[in-house]
């Protein structure tokens, strides 16, 4: 078996006789923290949601844990998404639902279930995002947009999942803002020594947060690195896209 966590060899996938992967092909360690960049449309979400098994590729392996998640099964599928927690863009709480039962949606899948215990389950995670059991009972309205962001990473870690996705995790926040939810980032990953992987736009959360850095560009991954050479990566694509100039190689 492979040693990777995630391994992506050579994966396609067109819409509508268009390439959006044309041959990627990526490794994730265990206990790494991996972010992609690229441009909108460049992929990044069907990347994602091509290793959950929500999109099938039309060519090439992905394999968790050696296992080829292409070729699984719904079942299969199932079991194997209990191994991620997720960060949605824009937090993704359910405002019917207090911050506690937000906190332990993926652990009860939603229903009612020992209050009692998903109470002190939701309290001990909004601790490790740096947020007291007062707001157990508040609705996630009732909350600031970084508040929100704490809370949704407090419930993609309360199942204690292997992987976790961070998609755009500091879209939407002011600058320190942004880097308090980057700070808490790496100390849950270093915590809890999950594999992390993010796909972002902010180039200084994708330096802070990731342990190495890789670029999609036109289907491929044309560049990655360890963070600390994003800015110094040699290759003009990544030149362009990462200091945000319009003159370059990318149209
Ligand atoms: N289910 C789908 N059916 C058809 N086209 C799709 C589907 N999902 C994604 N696409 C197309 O694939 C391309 C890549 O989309 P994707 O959402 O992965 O980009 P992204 O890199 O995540 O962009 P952004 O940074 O804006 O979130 C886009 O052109 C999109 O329209």
């Amino acid at each position: 078996m492979a040693g990777e966590k995630i391994l992506l060899e050579d994966v396609r996938k067109s819409f509508a006789g268009r390439a959006v992967l044309d041959g990627v092909n990526l490794a994730i360690e265990p206990g790494e923290s991996l972010a992609i960049i690229g441009q909108s449309g460049s992929g990044k979400s069907v990347t994602l949601k091509c290793i959950l098994g929500l999109i099938r590729p039309d060519a090439g392996r992905i394999l968790v844990d050696g296992e080829d998640v292409t070729a699984m099964r719904p079942a299969q599928l199932e079991k194997l998404r209990t191994k991620f927690g997720m960060l949605f863009q824009g937090s993704a709480l359910f405002d019917s639902l207090p911050v506690w039962r937000n906190v332990t949606f993926g652990i009860t899948q939603g229903r009612m279930r020992e209050p009692a215990r998903m109470r002190m389950i939701a309290e001990e995670n909004l601790e490790r995002v740096g947020l007291d059991g007062r707001i157990l009972n508040l609705r996630p309205s009732e909350l600031s947009g970084g508040m929100q962001k704490r809370v949704a990473l407090a419930r993609a870690i309360a199942p204690r999942p292997e992987i976790i996705f961070f998609d755009e995790p500091t879209t939407g926040l002011d600058p320190i803002r942004a880097d308090v939810i980057n700070d808490l980032i790496v100390s849950l990953v270093d915590d809890l020594g999950v594999t992390a992987l993010t796909i972002t736009h902010d180039m200084a959360s994708a330096r802070k947060i990731a342990h190495r850095v890789a670029m999609l560009y036109q289907g491929r991954i044309i560049w990655r690195g360890p963070r600390d050479r994003l800015y110094d990566s040699g290759n003009p694509y990544v030149d362009q896209f990462v200091l945000g100039r319009a003159e370059g190689p990318i149209k």
